[in-house]
């Protein structure tokens, strides 16, 4: 079996004294692709928040809301993926005027959203599909090994969804994402855990499951 890429241990989670995660034990191995389920509120935000805590510099993230500086290029959000391995020079440099590699390379990930032609545009002009499109595409110039992403297809279609995830599955060696879609989830991970008011209700193979069984647990579209 891998070796374990992500260990939480009884692990535990509270804003403001109201406890909303408790007795968490999950082990995301190397290799795995993980979708985390579960209604809204049930956690999942907080319990990835867990789990990028545990090793931020090997980890590319997707937050939930698009989180890009409106004001900047598409090339710079992007850019911003790899800004920690970067020089502070490089990076100011590049604010001004791109290296023509960066820009080569910034432009072959945008290809691979089918975001290629809006690589100048303003951030903040984009749709909100779009906008969600440049955040994973971000996340896949970083290349950690592992991607932890919070609903980073919800704002597209389904097999727009499934073409981005399939993306993300070529970059990144383990996955783990919050998903809404169920089929979705079913056919792009190999793992499913489900969360229920703070707590993990199920964790099995995803070949075991249908949308059947999960759905006593979610009241999203199967
Ligand atoms: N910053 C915060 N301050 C206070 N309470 C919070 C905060 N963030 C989340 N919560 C609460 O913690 C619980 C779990 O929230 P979380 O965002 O982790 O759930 P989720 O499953 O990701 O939900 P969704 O699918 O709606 O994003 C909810 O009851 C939520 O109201």
């Amino acid at each position: 079996m891998a070796a374990p890429a992500l260990t939480l241990s009884n692990a535990s989670a509270a804003y403001g004294g109201r406890t909303v995660l408790a007795g968490i034990d999950l082990t995301i191995r190397a290799g795995e692709r993980v979708a985390l389920l579960g209604r809204s509120g049930a956690g999942k935000s907080t319990l990835l928040g867990l789990l990028h805590a545990q090793a931020p510099e090997r980890i590319a993230l997707v937050p939930q809301s698009a989180a890009l500086v409106r004001t900047l290029s598409v090339f710079h959000n992007v850019y911003m993926g790899r800004l920690d391995r970067r020089s502070t020079l490089h990076n100011l440099r590049t604010l001004v005027r791109p290296a023509s590699a960066d820009w080569r390379e910034v432009g072959g990930v945008l290809a691979r959203v089918g975001l290629a032609e809006a690589i100048r545009t303003r951030a903040g002009a984009l749709s909100g599909g779009q906008q969600q499109r440049v955040s994973v595409a971000r996340a896949l110039y970083n290349r950690g090994p592992i991607l932890i992403a919070d609903e980073p297809v919800s704002a597209l279609d389904r097999v727009q969804g499934a073409g981005i995830l399939a993306e993300m599955a070529r970059t990144h060696e383990t996955l783990v994402l919050a998903l809404h879609d169920v089929a979705l989830a079913l056919a792009a991970t190999d793992r499913i855990v489900v969360l229920d008011a703070g707590r993990i209700v199920l964790d099995a193979p995803a070949r075991d499951l249908d949308a059947a069984r999960l759905s006593p647990y979610y009241a999203g579209t199967a």
